[in-house]
């Protein structure tokens, strides 16, 4: 599998950085997460006077063989559905990415629906959809492969037209199943911990997900590496998604997580490679019963909480306004001495 070369940040100017947010006219750390925010995005694009140009954000949609095993509260149909709606202006993140002026593109990784052309969709279907998990593996080495690079090929498009910063959200019936079996395989926690409602199962639909989630990694039981997880269970949204969040750091970009989902990816691509970390912000936790887990298991600290559980990417356009603030403060704001304000001894 292709990976890519994420260089960490230098620590070169971190003590200009911190002096900078120190010396701001305010008690010192009174900006909380803001300040580590401001911080991290200086070390990401390693400047004192950071921007953010041209925020974009793209959703992944695709289908899951393992729907038809009824895992979802939801018919199949509606990823198609909502890609039309996506490209029609209408869904919760046409709304969000308009008011914050975020660049939105739709990508089809897969869905089973011919799509015409349309100015915000990126043609990139793999196949109609994954194998079906439960009986077969979702997608094949090529497959994998051709996913990984065309999202990759999607995010070096985006950042050749001025972007530097890119939120990564989702579309795809069944897709909290194939995130759960990942989280369950790299977090090592039992699928029981990792099985939500996702779009809304009642209690016996989700005692139902997860007898069939069990029978999925028994069937799936040795997996050697992350690439054979994501052959056995992932789904072509996921998958692309990886690529592109990993072309993503490579190119210094700032990389903003969604929901479920978005970090199911990002798991996978903080494994293959871990440098990662330092260029994603993670935008919300989930009202998805795992996602809190899936976000100590590496870490995070979200940056908001308002129990959503739709994706789309919609967690990455209500915190990006969080992410402009932190950017602003740093350029913006007088310092002590600018100011004429005394400091503290
Ligand atoms: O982002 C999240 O945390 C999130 C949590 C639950 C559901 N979703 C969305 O709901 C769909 C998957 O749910 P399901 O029940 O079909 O597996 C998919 O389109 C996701 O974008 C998203
Ligand atoms: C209507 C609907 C919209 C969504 N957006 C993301 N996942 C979704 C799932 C459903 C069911």
């Amino acid at each position: 599998m292709t990976t890519y070369d994420i260089p960490k940040p230098t620590t070169e100017l971190d003590d200009a950085i911190a002096h900078k947010i120190n010396f701001k006219t305010k008690p010192l750390g009174a900006l909380g997460q803001l300040e580590s925010l401001a911080k991290q995005i200086c070390q990401i694009q390693q400047t004192l006077t950071p921007v953010l140009t041209k925020p974009s954000i793209v959703v992944f949609a695709a289908d899951h063989g393992l729907a038809k095993e009824g895992v979802s509260a939801y018919p199949q149909e509606v990823t198609h559905q909502m890609v039309l709606n996506f490209l029609g202006g209408g869904a919760a993140i046409n709304v969000f990415s308009e008011q914050q002026g975020i660049d939105l593109s739709i990508v089809d990784a897969g869905v089973n629906f011919d799509f015409g052309d349309s100015p915000n969709l990126i043609h990139a279907k793999i196949a109609m959809g994954t194998g079906n998990a439960l009986v077969e593996n979702a997608m094949s080495k090529e497959q994998l492969t051709n996913a990984i690079n065309k999202g990759a090929e999607i995010v070096r498009d985006i950042q050749s037209k001025g972007s530097n910063i890119i939120g990564f959200g989702e579309m795809g019936i069944g897709n909290t199943s194939a995130a759960s079996l990942i989280m369950s395989h790299i977090c090592q926690i039992p699928i029981e911990k990792c099985v939500g409602r996702g779009t809304g199962v009642d209690d016996d639909g989700w005692q139902k997900k997860l007898d069939i989630l069990k029978q999925v990694q028994q069937k799936h039981a040795h997996l050697a590496d992350t690439a054979a997880l994501l052959q056995a269970v992932g789904g072509f949204e996921i998958t692309m998604m990886i690529g592109a969040m990993l072309q993503a750091a490579a190119l210094g970009m700032v990389v903003l997580v969604d929901g479920f989902i978005s970090t199911s990816a990002y798991l996978c691509a903080q494994t293959l490679e871990p440098n990662i970390q330092h260029y994603a912000i993670f935008c919300h936790q989930s009202d998805e019963s795992g996602h809190q887990q899936m976000l100590e298991f590496i870490d995070a600290d979200p940056l908001l909480k308002m129990n959503l559980r739709l994706g789309e990417g919609t967690g990455c356009a209500l915190a990006y306004p969080l992410l402009q603030s932190s950017v602003d403060f740093i350029n913006k704001m007088a310092s002590f001495e600018s100011a004429g304000v005394s400091n503290k001894d």
